[in-house]
């Protein structure tokens, strides 16, 4: 069958120039003879809209090119089942940090012509897909901020700012939850409910998941002060952070979220809200290509 791209790229995500990718992919796909459709999402949260009324059946490929909003977004507006090839062109990135895709514009472009197609599960919050994860509290505070208050910094030094400014202050707030059925009341910094292991470009959260296990992460902490804070993050880097006490890590097929107008939270790295959430998971729900 002769291979029909849809390109979905946003401008605004990353640090590399979206026009050289472009560049590279489009002279790759037209050596190959392949066809395709870029589409350049126009405005915030476009890529949904862009996808969901774009793509039709003639396609056989989506492509997507940039950070983990963008892949959330073109994820959600897809209804058919068509194997998925990311391009990282995102801050953080981390969604991609779960399976092979390469380090270079030749490897994507390996993964995009030959990658082989593997199965993933994707979570569920409120109706809505994710990737790789939403973060409650401490995380999506920093989202949150991010989003109102305005700063002439940019990248990864924008957020690793932001994480410094409320890491010794942000204070434990209440959750109540039900993780498969049990019910807990408890004072947390965050409650990170995940299908991939990393958040805000390094921390791994969640270093056990895997994207294709049928079961979501979840990683709670607990009131810890500002000095251990500021101590142990290194922690989160080397995803050894359960050997403190003030943090759980577990797994569920199934977690609500009570309402708490005081909690923010993101879903994929984008601003989410607050609860109340339903978090459910979508086993074997999407084909990604991979480099191996
Ligand atoms: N043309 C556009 N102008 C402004 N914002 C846009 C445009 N197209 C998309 N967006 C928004 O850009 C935001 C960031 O996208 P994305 O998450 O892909 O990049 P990132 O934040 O740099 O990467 P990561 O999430 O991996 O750290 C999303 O909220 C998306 O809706």
């Amino acid at each position: 069958m002769k291979r029909l791209f849809f390109v979905v790229a946003n401008p605004a995500s990353g640090s590399t120039r979206l026009e050289d990718i472009l560049n590279d992919v489009i002279d790759f796909l037209n050596d190959k003879k392949y066809k395709y459709e870029v589409f350049l999402t126009s405005k915030k949260h476009n890529a949904w809209k862009t996808v969901e009324k774009n793509f039709d059946p003639s396609f056989t490929d989506l492509l997507i090119i940039g950070g983990d909003g963008t892949i959330n977004e073109a994820i959600n507006g897809l209804k058919y089942d068509v194997p998925v090839s990311i391009i990282p062109n995102g801050t953080g990135n981390d969604f991609v940090k779960n399976y092979p895709v390469g380090k270079s514009i030749y490897d994507y472009l390996k993964v995009l012509d030959k990658g082989a197609i593997h199965t993933i599960d994707l979570g569920l919050c409120n109706g809505r897909k994710f990737v790789n994860g939403v973060g409650i509290g401490f995380d999506g505070q920093i989202v949150a901020d991010m989003l109102r208050k305005k700063s002439f910094l940019k990248g990864p030094t924008k957020y690793y700012y932001y994480v410094l400014r409320i890491l010794a202050s942000y204070k434990a707030r209440r959750y109540k939850f039900v993780q498969d059925k049990s019910p807990y009341e408890k004072d947390l910094i965050l409650l990170c409910v995940a299908n991939g292991t990393t958040f805000g470009g390094s921390f791994k959260l969640t270093p056990d998941a895997e994207i294709n296990d049928t079961i979501l992460d979840v990683c709670e902490i607990g009131k810890i002060s500002g000095l251990r804070r500021f101590l142990n993050i290194h922690r989160l880097k080397e995803g050894t952070h359960d050997r403190l006490p003030e943090v759980k890590l577990s797994r569920c097929k199934h977690l609500t979220v009570d309402e708490n107008p005081h909690l923010e939270a993101h879903i994929d790295g984008e601003y989410f809200g607050h609860p109340p959430f339903e978090f459910g998971v979508l086993p074997n729900a999407l084909r990604i290509r991979m480099l191996k």
